[in-house]
Parts: structure tokens; C-alpha cells; sequence
């Protein structure tokens, strides 16, 4: 589905990524993690084609990103932006029908069929008694849902998000990470992911990319590279993993001083 060759991203002096070669297949679900800094946004920003490498190329279905025209770069991948502004009043609705734009060539209006896509994806996001709010008025969490309602609308093979679950409550993080996962496992959606929380990024991704900030990286999938003593160095603590049933819980070590 996509995949990075030789890719190095720098900020100013500094070399977030080097090098990296790694490939992600149609239905993976990858984490990407690491410190604060490490180069996630960075990264994936350059993924979605919003940044240019410094050196390398990424590709999307084989081809190069640079070539893919942007209507047709719009109906393969989503992007969930870390944060967002809304500097004007929009209802939920038009928000969520503005992502169907990839679909509608020449024509300008929406039709039944981005209606029925949008209003599917408010459901799925249990925001759908929301749609005529303004998006201004909105809480944090309900603003979060409506963005990944948004992507979801966008009906793309490829999704690529920066903390989904930020500020969402407790249930809504299970549920909406558990959605992702699902869109993966059973419609071979492709999911690319940055969060903090090592648990539920586990419990839902098959694969995990480590960013160590100074150009390293390690990828594979989690069973091989979430591991306590990789974390650990990767994150710069300490962690341990418990199992608990299936599950697999990092709790990271308490200070001893
Ligand atoms: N426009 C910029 N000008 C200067 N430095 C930048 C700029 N954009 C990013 N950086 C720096 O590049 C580094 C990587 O930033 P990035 O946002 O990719 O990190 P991240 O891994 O996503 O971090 P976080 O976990 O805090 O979200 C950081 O040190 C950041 O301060």
C-alpha cells in the first residue's frame, strides 16, 4: 500500500530519519512510536505528501507520491491531522461532506450518495445527533470523532492518523481504535498511527514502527519489536509488560529515587 525508500527527513541540522526503508502491506495496522520530538508528525505528514523528503521517496500503490495527481491522491489516502483550527462556522454535516470532494470531479453539489456516506461515518462516530452543531461549539473529544468521521467519509484504502485517540474519554478510545483495527482486519484497509499509549497500541495494531529521533528506526511486527528492552531504549525509560488474559499491558517503571 505504501512504502518509504531510503527516506531521511531532517529539521534544520538535525536528522530525524535515515534511511529508512520499510513497506507496509494492504490490512497492516502499524503504531508509530517514540519520544516526544522523535519525528512522528514529521514522518507521517511526509506520508500523506504534505512534506517533502530530504532524501528517498515514499510511494503509494508503487508509485511515487510526487506523481499521483491530488484528486487521485485524495481517494487513496486520509490524513488526521495532531490538531486543528476551525477559524469559521460550519455545521458538522458540511464538515464531514467537505471530505467527499475526491468524488466529485466536475460536479460542485454533494449528492445522495455523499449524504449517505457521511451521515454512515457520524454513526459510526456516534456523532450523528451532533450534525447541524457548529463545529465550533463543539467539546474536544466530539471535535476528535467528527475528524475521524470526516476520514471515514473520505472512503480512502489508506489512513493515516496523528493520535486519534486524543481526547477521547475511555470508552471512545476503545471504541474508536477497535473500529480502526476492524476497518483493517476485515475490509484491508490500511492504517498508519502515532499514540503514546503503548496498550492500546498494541491491542490494535499488527505492526509497530520505532523512531528513535537521531535517525534510527526499527520496524516489524509487535509481537517482535514491543518488546520492554527495545521500548525501553527507544523511549528512554524504563517499562514493564504484564500479561494479563490475552493482553499485554506496559506500565512504565516507577523513578526509584
Ligand atoms: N517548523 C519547525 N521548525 C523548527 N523545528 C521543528 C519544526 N517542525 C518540527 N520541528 C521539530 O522537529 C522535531 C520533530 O517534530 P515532530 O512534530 O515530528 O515530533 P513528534 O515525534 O511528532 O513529537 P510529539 O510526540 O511531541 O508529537 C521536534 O523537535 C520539533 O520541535
Amino acid at each position: 500500500m505504501i512504502s518509504t525508500h531510503q527516506l531521511s527527513l531532517n529539521i534544520g541540522q538535525r536528522r530525524l530519519i535515515a534511511n529508512l526503508d520499510w513497506r507496509v502491506r494492504d490490512g497492516e495496522c502499524w503504531s508509530v512510536i517514540g519520544r516526544n520530538g522523535a519525528g512522528k508528525s514529521t514522518l507521517l505528514r511526509t506520508l500523506a505528501g504534505l512534506r517533502t523528503p530530504d532524501a528517498g521517496h515514499v510511494d503509494i500503490g508503487g508509485r511515487p507520491i510526487a506523481d499521483w495527481p491530488l484528486a487521485e491522491l485524495a481517494r487513496q489516502r486520509a490524513f488526521l491531522a495532531q490538531s486543528r483550527s476551525d477559524a469559521f462556522s460550519y455545521s458538522v454535516i458540511e464538515t464531514v461532506l467537505s471530505a467527499r470532494h475526491p468524488y466529485h470531479g466536475n460536479r460542485y453539489w454533494e449528492d445522495s450518495d455523499d449524504h449517505a456516506a457521511a451521515i454512515k461515518a457520524l454513526d459510526a462516530m456516534e456523532v450523528a445527533d451532533l450534525a447541524e452543531r457548529d463545529v465550533r461549539t463543539l467539546s474536544g473529544g466530539e471535535r476528535q470523532r467528527v475528524a475521524i468521521a470526516a476520514m471515514l467519509a473520505q472512503d480512502t484504502p489508506l489512513l493515516l492518523l496523528d493520535e486519534p485517540a486524543n481526547a477521547l474519554d475511555l470508552a471512545h478510545q476503545v471504541s474508536v481504535m477497535g473500529l480502526l483495527a476492524r476497518l483493517c482486519r476485515e475490509q484491508g484497509k490500511t492504517a498508519v498511527m502515532i499514540g503514546h499509549d503503548l496498550t492500546l497500541a498494541h491491542s490494535v495494531s499488527t505492526h509497530a514502527l520505532l523512531l528513535m529521533g537521531d535517525g534510527r528506526w526499527l520496524a516489524g511486527a509487535t509481537a517482535e519489536v514491543m518488546r520492554a528492552d527495545i521500548l525501553g531504549e527507544y523511549l528512554g525509560h524504563p517499562i514493564d509488560i504484564i500479561q494479563h488474559g490475552k493482553r499485554s499491558i506496559f506500565i512504565p517503571q516507577e523513578d526509584t529515587e
